[in-house]
């Protein structure tokens, strides 16, 4: 194991079934995804990749099937062993961008890199100060990516974590990620677009 890599792991989803309002959105929804491994999760608006990922995460529980995440110790949650950047970034708006990464750190643990080490990396070292309200959509979306970086968590749960970035935003990101999959991370991003990552395989949940 390389200095700051990440130990072997399998999720393990199997036969998940997914009701909202009532509603079936999908079912029988198998998949594995191991550390250095992405996946790219696709389907039309409304197919469940939101909701799929709030199970994973632990903020939503399945209608059928399991989630296991293998090989992480006794009772291992994936909760605790990823990240969630979802479509509402979860950012405080008085807060400023560095006070935001800093509470952050202290919640989720696992220190990786200070704040304005986070800020600088993802282009945004002169916001540091500034309270996150304004700031841009592509900037806070790049705060609330930083946050990937101020604490050390293998499974990375992206919800269109392209939104808002310009081209070069696209490419930094694409960057942060294929480093993580190298450091044994795993990623798995739901998106209507190109990641950037040429080994991600495909889930695409519905027709
Ligand atoms: N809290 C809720 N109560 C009832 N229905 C919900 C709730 N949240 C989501 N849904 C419904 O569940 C379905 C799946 O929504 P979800 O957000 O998971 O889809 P998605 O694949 O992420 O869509 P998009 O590509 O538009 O982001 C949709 O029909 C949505 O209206």
């Amino acid at each position: 194991m390389t200095p700051g890599s990440f130990s072997p792991t399998r999720l393990l989803a199997e036969n998940l079934a997914c009701r909202r309002g009532g509603r079936l959105i999908f079912e029988r929804l198998s998949f594995s995804l191991a550390s250095g491994e992405a996946i790219a999760l696709t389907g039309r608006n409304g197919a469940g990749k939101s909701s799929l990922i709030a199970m994973l995460c632990g903020r939503l529980r399945p209608d059928g099937g399991s989630i296991l995440l293998e090989g992480a110790g006794d009772e291992p949650a994936l909760a605790e062993n990823s990240h969630l950047v979802g479509h509402r970034d979860g950012l405080k708006t008085a807060l400023t961008a560095g006070e935001n990464l800093a509470f952050a750190q202290a919640v989720l643990g696992d220190a990786a890199l200070a704040p304005a080490e986070a800020l600088a990396v993802v282009g945004l070292a002169h916001a540091a100060e500034l309270p996150v309200g304004y700031l841009s959509a592509g900037q806070r979306r790049r705060v609330a990516l930083a946050r990937l970086l101020v604490s050390r968590r293998p499974y990375w749960l992206l919800d269109e974590p392209m939104s808002a970035l310009d081209t070069a935003s696209q490419a930094m990101l694409a960057g942060l990620m294929r480093d993580h999959l190298a450091q044994g991370g795993a990623i798995l991003a739901a998106t209507h677009g190109p990641l950037g990552l040429d080994g991600a395989r495909e889930l695409r949940i519905g027709p």
